[in-house]
């Protein structure tokens, strides 16, 4: 298991390009300072090479796409995959129709390192029968596990299906991350945030991508779960203050003393 990636991303420091949607753009972005990554959100075709170029990880957020932006975010899809930027790709609320064919032709045409959403989203990747809700993880009984695994082998990627329980597969290698607090569903862009911190550890993994996401996944979870253990009520407001917070102070000592052996 490697903590330490965490403590690498606070001496590297890596750039990590986002494509956010509008209404969580700055969690996302006080997300990626507070641990110790440096978010850019360009928007102008015209500089997406140079800003990828200074980048060592991408995330495209799928969230509140218009039309028109289409041409740019394949662009930089393609870019980070010519520059071999590891990049993710968050389907927000993909099981709508029209939301479904634009990710399917981006997934036709760009390679992501990642994908990550929760059971609603990657279950509408898989083709799998499954109650999904707009931006929320609706309602079904598939073995999330094999979904993960489906589109995780259909797209040659690594796939996190979060929620209570985190499922992590590369289609050969497969983990969950069991650690969290129900808070982070009432604080829109939770999910937005690990996507984009995928990216953060992605960049300081040296390649080893199944083991980035695995991190990712367990050290937002498990400071979650940390700061959520000292809020009296449920709030919020105060959660993802705190959360932020955490996140910058939070060391691997910490995180190993919270979760489990078998972790
Ligand atoms: N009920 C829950 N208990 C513990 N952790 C949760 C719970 N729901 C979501 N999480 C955590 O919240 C984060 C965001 O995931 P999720 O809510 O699935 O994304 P999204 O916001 O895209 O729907 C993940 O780290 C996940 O582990
Ligand atoms: C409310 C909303 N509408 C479109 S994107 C978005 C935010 C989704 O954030 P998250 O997937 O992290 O909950
Ligand atoms: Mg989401």
């Amino acid at each position: 298991m490697q903590l330490e990636l965490l403590d690498r991303i606070r001496s590297e420091n890596p750039v990590i390009f986002n494509i956010s949607n509008y209404i969580t753009v700055q969690d996302v972005a006080n997300g990626l300072n507070s641990i110790g990554a440096s978010p850019i959100m360009p928007s102008a075709i015209e500089e997406a090479s140079e800003m990828l170029q200074i980048s060592s990880g991408a995330a495209i957020n799928m969230g509140s796409f218009r039309s028109n932006e289409l041409p740019y975010i394949e662009k930089v899809g393609q870019l980070a995959n010519d520059l071999n930027i590891p990049l993710v790709l968050d389907p927000v609320a993909v099981a709508m129709p029209y939301r479904q064919k634009v990710v399917t032709n981006l997934l036709d045409h760009i390679h992501f390192d990642f994908i990550r959403g929760n059971a609603g989203e990657i279950a509408a990747l898989a083709g799998i029968k499954w109650q999904a809700k707009g931006i929320d993880a609706g309602d079904g009984s598939a073995d999330l596990a094999e979904v993960a695994k489906k589109v995780a082998q259909r797209y040659n990627c690594t796939v996190v299906l979060s929620g209570p329980t985190d499922y992590i597969s590369d289609g050969t290698h497969d983990t969950t991350v069991t650690h969290g607090t129900p808070l982070f569903q009432i604080h829109v862009g939770s999910g937005d945030m690990l996507s984009s911190f995928i990216a953060a550890f992605a960049a300081v993994s040296k390649n080893n991508y199944f083991e980035a996401a695995r991190m990712a996944c367990l050290i937002f979870a498990t400071t979650g779960e940390i700061v959520a253990n000292e809020l009296v009520d449920e709030k919020p407001g105060s959660f993802i203050v705190a959360l932020l917070d955490k996140l910058h102070l939070v060391t691997t000592k910490e995180i190993a003393d919270q979760i489990t052996m078998e972790d």
